[in-house]
């Protein structure tokens, strides 16, 4: 006997969430439950506006046929590979079926490399209190890009050189001209590239983005260009990583797939977040101490929501709302 259950969620955002240029007010999506033989498995299904192409009510068709072929039956993880236009629904299916048949490990550790903003003293305080990875190095991240990229420059310098264990990486997002870039490249001290362990996508095109590694030495890693069609992991001269992020790319079994193409072309994996709720995310950091245990995952986004759902983030604060709150918008019979 098999059941499953589609919960709605629409989790209000901390004001001025801005992604690709819109206001992400609420985050939205769904949350499913599977239940066979006295064991349970959930998945979250949430289309990130303005980076998945489908949107939350494709999401919802795709997983409610998706369910009832199950319920029937179907392998959750066939149903979750025909899925691989909907990769939001490919990887919350995939999820809650490898969390049913125990496939998915427990273990978590809420350790992840925390977004630099701020205040500056805060943030200092912060940084130093951060454990080091398993080479002792504190890894952090910060956004750049969207102001002047001299003044990031300046930015990322200060916070280098005044932390002598932390290592940043960038995300630039694509937002550079290669002017841009080497105005950014030339307010960062030769001896301080090192200690940025990569920037994501500086440039527009990869074209530019190669160039730019090779001239200023600052290793760079593929985020957008991972999920574009034609797209194939290898190792190339300046490239340190690639970032996976489940929900825009699909089922766990392309994520593993392609986490195995990296570390086989010896460039790191990079888990991380499409602003999942805090069971997604959960999941992500369980995802990520399984397959990627060296590499620290980018899932500090926690904060950006007001509330946690059905399961707690180790050591948040934030509310928590359950099961019983949520609003089921589908159920097998
Ligand atoms: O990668 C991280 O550390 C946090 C997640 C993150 O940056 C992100 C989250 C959602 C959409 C886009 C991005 C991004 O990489 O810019
Ligand atoms: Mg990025």
């Amino acid at each position: 006997m098999r059941r499953a259950t589609v919960y709605r969620y629409s989790v209000p955002m901390e004001a001025g969430v801005v992604l690709r240029n819109q206001r992400l007010k609420t985050r939205d999506g769904f949350l499913v439950s599977l239940w066979q033989d006295e064991k349970t498995g959930w998945g979250e299904v949430a289309p990130l506006p303005g980076f998945s192409a489908e949107d939350v009510s494709q999401a919802q068709d795709a997983v409610q046929h998706g369910l009832s072929q199950w319920v029937q039956g179907a392998s959750l993880a066939a149903v979750a590979s025909a899925f691989s236009a909907l990769p939001s629904v490919a990887f919350g299916l995939s999820c809650a079926d490898a969390e049913l048949r125990g496939e998915l490990p427990e273990v978590l550790s809420t350790r992840c490399a925390p977004l630099c903003h701020g205040d500056p003293n805060e943030l200092y305080a912060r940084l130093g209190a951060l454990p080091g990875d398993f080479r002792g190095r504190k890894v952090a991240k910060v956004k750049v890009g969207l102001y002047e990229s001299v003044g990031d420059g300046l930015n990322v310098s200060m916070l280098l050189e005044a932390l002598p264990e932390l290592h940043l990486r960038l995300d630039a997002n694509r937002s550079w001209t290669p002017v841009k870039a080497a105005g950014f490249a030339r307010h960062v001290a030769p001896e301080l590239r090192s200690r940025i362990a990569f920037i994501e996508e500086p440039c527009l095109t990869r074209g530019q983005s190669r160039d730019f590694a090779r001239l200023t030495g600052i290793a760079i890693a593929w985020d957008e260009s991972v999920r574009e069609t034609g797209f194939t992991v290898k190792a190339e001269p300046g490239l340190a990583a690639i970032i996976i992020k489940p929900t825009l790319t699909g089922s766990l079994m392309r994520c593993r797939q392609l986490i195995a193409q990296a570390h086989a072309a010896g460039l790191e994996a990079v888990i991380s977040s499409s602003i999942e709720s805090s069971l997604g995310l959960t999941q992500l950091a369980r995802i990520a101490q399984w397959l990627t245990p060296d590499a620290i995952p980018g899932l500090d986004t926690l904060d950006l929501m007001q509330t946690q759902l059905i399961r707690r983030w180790p050591g948040s604060e934030l509310p928590l709302t359950d099961e019983s709150d949520l609003e089921i918008v589908w159920q097998s019979k």
